[in-house]
């Protein structure tokens, strides 16, 4: 039986894609490529074995194992997670969650409360939740879309720094988790694939469209940290922490 492994189908997860592409371990798994929210959803309902999920979502399960010593993680700045805004983050009144984040979304709400000490009104199915014109909405904007929009508000909040500046300490996204136990033999084989997608991330870099709003380089290099540390390990359970008490 293979087992089932759903990613996310986003820029920072290319160099795990391309480490899992080009490993044996490509014939004993099926694999796919989905947005963070149905990665996690798809591990909820049993239909994947291990997602590449939003940390926030295993609030939502019965029983959950981190099976990778990497994870998608910044330590400082990350420079994809974003709320944008059209003022100062004290005068925000509204701001647009992104449906396709479960962890953000949350990171947000933890900040407002216990760092920026705000209580704007969460808007969850804004009809263009990708931009805000309105003065005093902001947006959760995560992943791919956000590439090139910075420059456009004139109040940018990365949230891995905000987070960084409130804790101390560096910020665990997503990290490969498993909703029933794994072999150990496969998490190994497992950890030996995603490590050589992370060594090749020169080779990745190539395989992507260029583009002159953003800096591809600098972001799979230098502000994505993907190894999963004790001090990521501890951001998370303080997180989750912040996650039940809101
Ligand atoms: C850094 C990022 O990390 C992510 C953010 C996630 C979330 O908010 O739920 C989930 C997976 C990652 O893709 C990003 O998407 O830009």
């Amino acid at each position: 039986m293979k087992l089932k492994i759903s990613a996310v189908s986003y820029t920072n997860t290319k160099p795990f894609i391309y480490g899992i592409q080009h490993a044996d371990l490509l014939n004993k798994i099926e694999l796919s490529l989905d947005t963070p929210t149905d990665c996690a959803q798809k591990l909820i309902d049993d239909k994947v074995d291990i997602g590449l999920i939003p940390v926030a979502a295993t609030l939502n399960m019965p029983y959950w194992e981190i099976v990778s010593d990497y994870c998608i993680g910044a330590v400082g700045p990350v420079n994809s997670v974003f709320i944008f805004s059209n003022c100062d983050i004290k005068d925000v009144k509204r701001i647009q969650l992104d449906p396709e984040s479960r962890s953000s979304n949350n990171l947000a709400k933890v900040l407002l409360k216990n760092f920026w000490k705000i209580q704007p009104e969460l808007i969850v199915d804004a009809e263009d939740y990708t931009t805000s014109t309105d003065p005093k909405t902001a947006c959760v904007l995560i992943g791919d879309r956000t590439f090139g929009k910075k420059d456009k508000y004139p109040f940018v909040y990365d949230l891995a720094e905000e987070w960084q500046k409130f804790t101390g300490l560096p910020f665990c996204f997503a990290a490969w988790i498993a909703n029933k136990p794994i072999p150990q033999e496969f998490i190994d084989e497992f950890n030996v694939a995603l490590k050589s997608g992370l060594d090749h991330r020169s080779e990745v870099l190539k395989e992507l469209t260029p583009r002159t709003d953003f800096d591809l380089e600098d972001y799979l290099m230098h502000k994505l940290d993907f190894d999963l540390t004790e001090k990521k390990k501890e951001a998370l359970h303080l997180f989750l922490k912040y996650i039940k008490d809101l």
